[in-house]
């Protein structure tokens, strides 16, 4: 069977995007993945040169790659299947608008917009245009949370119960500038937006999406926000999710913080007859601990499970976008539209309990 070749063009040169690219560059075969390749063909900065700087940086200087010095370049490009975009939170709409009414697929960044209004608009023109749109929620293909998933289903543990995830990083609050995006309102700053997409990932594949809860929202969101004076956003945020609609009763209780290392406590999910003990970084945890209780309650059996593969886990992502695309699907199984709407849903919540405003005309939707 030949491979389905899928063609990106890449908007932005920063962090996530050098990420990205180097992926997307990794063999698919060291993954034993045969069925799709990926191809970077064209990728948009503000700047030519700045283009053309990650294309030398990242890609060895490929002649085959296009520098544009605009994104709308990358958009209008014949030769690109799918557009992937690295911008700050506070462009993703704007920037995957424009390509989705270009008529490109589009793979975006968490936090997919600023919030649901704005999701809401995005996909009514997704469904227009006719177009595959999905959230790089990329931690939700990784073989470890496919595991996590398989083993928490097949039900051995029993029901889950209680859910304790975290994220945090220390960006340094009191020393990086405060145009920085992780303190900067204007481009969504804050620990929610940027953080809590990951210790939420984890509550919606083990709360949300287990099988007892036939994709039933959560029945109560709480969220609590600690701003920084520095420029009011929120540096820590906790937030817990309920479900009891359906035949699950279960609670999510979820943290992330922007002035704290990223070491433990990670993701501990705690069913009726055991835990699942995943240790941080929760985006691309590398191991997770099966604990089984016995007749007492006592631990009776523990197993460790450890994951490798080449390159850095944003590939799981473009390999299922490119199947998608391939068979003309829309979005995704895994991570479809509905869960990104939940998420956003979610962190309007957590904001207006939390009082997070951003400064005006940020949210182009409200
Ligand atoms: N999935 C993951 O693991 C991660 C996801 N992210 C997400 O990716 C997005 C970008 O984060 P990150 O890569 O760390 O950010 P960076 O600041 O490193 O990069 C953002 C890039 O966006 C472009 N850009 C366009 N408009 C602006 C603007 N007004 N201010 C600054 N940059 C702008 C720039 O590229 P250019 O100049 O070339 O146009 C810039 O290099 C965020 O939404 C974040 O949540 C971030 C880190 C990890
Ligand atoms: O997605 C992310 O994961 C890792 C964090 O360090 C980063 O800020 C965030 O955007």
């Amino acid at each position: 069977m030949n491979a389905y070749t899928l063609r990106w063009g890449i908007i932005s040169t920063g962090k996530i995007a050098t990420c990205f690219v180097k992926d997307l560059l990794v063999d698919p075969k060291t993954r034993d993945v045969h069925d799709v390749v990926h191809k970077v063909v064209a990728v948009g900065s503000r700047t030519t040169e700045k283009a053309q700087d990650f294309i030398d940086t990242i890609a060895g200087g490929d002649k085959s790659i296009k520098a544009y010095g605009s994104y709308e370049e990358v958009y209008a490009d014949k030769d690109v299947d799918a557009i992937y975009i690295g911008t700050p939170h506070t462009s993703h709409y704007d920037n995957a608008l424009a390509a989705v009414k270009a008529g490109k697929n589009v793979l975006c960044e968490k936090p997919v917009t600023c919030n649901a209004a704005e999701l809401r608009s995005l996909l009514a023109a997704v469904k227009e245009h006719d177009v595959f749109f999905m959230e790089a929620l990329w931690t939700r293909f990784q073989p470890l949370t496919l595991e996590v998933k398989k083993l928490i289903d097949e039900g051995s543990l029993g029901a889950p119960v209680v859910l304790h995830a975290d994220l945090s990083g220390d960006f340094d609050i009191q020393n990086i500038p405060t145009t920085h995006r992780i303190l900067d309102p204007a481009l969504g700053g804050g620990a929610l937006l940027d953080l809590g997409p990951y210790p939420l990932i984890w509550a919606i594949v083990a709360l949300y999406e287990h099988p007892s809860n036939k994709l039933s929202g959560p029945s109560n969101i709480t969220g609590t926000m600690l701003k920084t004076p520095i420029t009011n956003v929120d540096r820590n945020t906790s937030f817990t999710l309920t479900f009891s609609s359906s035949e699950l009763a279960a609670q999510a209780i979820l943290t992330c913080s922007i002035n704290l290392n990223a070491q433990q406590p990670g993701v501990v999910i705690r069913f009726e007859r055991g835990n699942i003990i995943i240790p941080a970084p929760i985006y691309c945890p590398k191991e997770f601990t099966v604990q089984r209780f016995g007749m007492n309650g006592g631990i009776v059996s523990e197993e460790r499970r450890v994951f490798q593969y080449v390159g850095g886990g944003w590939h799981f992502q473009a390999d299922d976008v490119a199947r998608c695309i391939r068979d003309g699907k829309k979005e995704s199984a895994l991570w479809g539209h509905s869960k990104s709407l939940l998420e956003m849903e979610i962190f309007d919540e957590v904001r207006r309990q939390g009082g997070y405003s951003f400064p005006a005309g940020i949210e182009r939707v409200v």
